[in-house]
């Protein structure tokens, strides 16, 4: 494992609840620009192991680098500070409000980081257009459709240009063309960004369009696929991919 140039590293990465042990000692890392799928049964522990690498939650052990600083043991106001600078999330549904339009919705994070109310909302309209989402900048999420909602998640997640996106299965509650869509966007967006994508999902056709897929086990990490770009541009296997139909 290359931790030097990851945008993000996990190593020897320990948590348990009381006496449910949901990660045994993981060690990952994403690239800047790279698409990483974390897949694996319920109950393995993913969103465990997002959790921990997006600072929501403290690792009981090991180390989460971010360009080669460590920030698990930083402090709550710390590690809410880089969630909201360094990190953009898009979760399963609900994370939009209500009461406020797209527009307003996706310029929240720059908001809440001091950029005025006009600036913060110019800023974000200029994502409404590259996410398919023109015309809709003044919709309230409940006059949204569910792929649309969450196309403004998308864009509420980039706007502050995170270095990290994290991703806990967003086309959960969407339709399978829907749903397709989504990710299209998500990891093209994401890749033009720079940004990381670590990405939790249960559908191997979700994970396909990941550069990289992880399989979570019992809190371990029980194999790992990686995709590359051939010279002409055609997507090919490498890595250790023992479970036939993963992709
Ligand atoms: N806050 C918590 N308190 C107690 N136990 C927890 C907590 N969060 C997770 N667990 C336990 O840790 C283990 C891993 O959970 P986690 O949510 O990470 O799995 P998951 O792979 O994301 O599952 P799913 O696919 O069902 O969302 C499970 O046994 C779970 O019951």
């Amino acid at each position: 494992m290359n931790t030097s140039s990851a945008v993000l590293a996990g190593t020897g990465l320990f948590k348990s609840y009381g006496t449910a042990r949901a990660l045994a000692g993981v060690a990952l890392d994403v690239m800047a620009g790279q698409s990483l799928a974390v897949m694996g049964p319920s109950g393995s522990g993913k969103s465990t192991l997002l959790h921990c690498l997006a600072g929501i939650e403290r690792p009981d052990s090991g180390e989460v680098l971010l360009d080669g600083k460590r920030i698990d043991r930083l402090g709550e106001p710390a590690r809410s500070e880089l969630r909201r600078t360094a990190f953009g999330f898009v979760f399963q549904s609900g994370q939009l409000l209500p009461e406020l339009p797209a527009d307003e919705n996706v310029a929240l994070p720059l908001m809440l980081g001091g950029t005025a109310r006009r600036t913060a909302v110019e800023e974000a309209r200029q994502w409404f257009g590259p996410l398919g989402l023109q015309g809709l900048e003044g919709r309230r999420p409940g006059q949204l459709s569910g792929g649309q909602a969450q196309r403004v998640a998308i864009a509420r997640a980039l706007v502050g240009r995170p270095k990290v996106i994290f991703a806990d299965e967003p086309t959960g509650a969407l339709d399978q063309a829907t749903g397709m869509e989504v990710i299209h966007l998500l990891t093209d967006v994401s890749r033009r960004q720079g940004a990381a994508l670590v990405l939790v999902t249960h559908d191997a056709n979700v994970a396909r369009w990941c550069d990289r897929t992880v399989q979570v086990r019992d809190g371990r990490l029980a194999e790992s696929h990686t995709e590359t770009e051939t010279e002409s541009g055609a997507r090919t296997a490498t890595g250790t991919d023992a479970e036939a139909g993963i992709r």
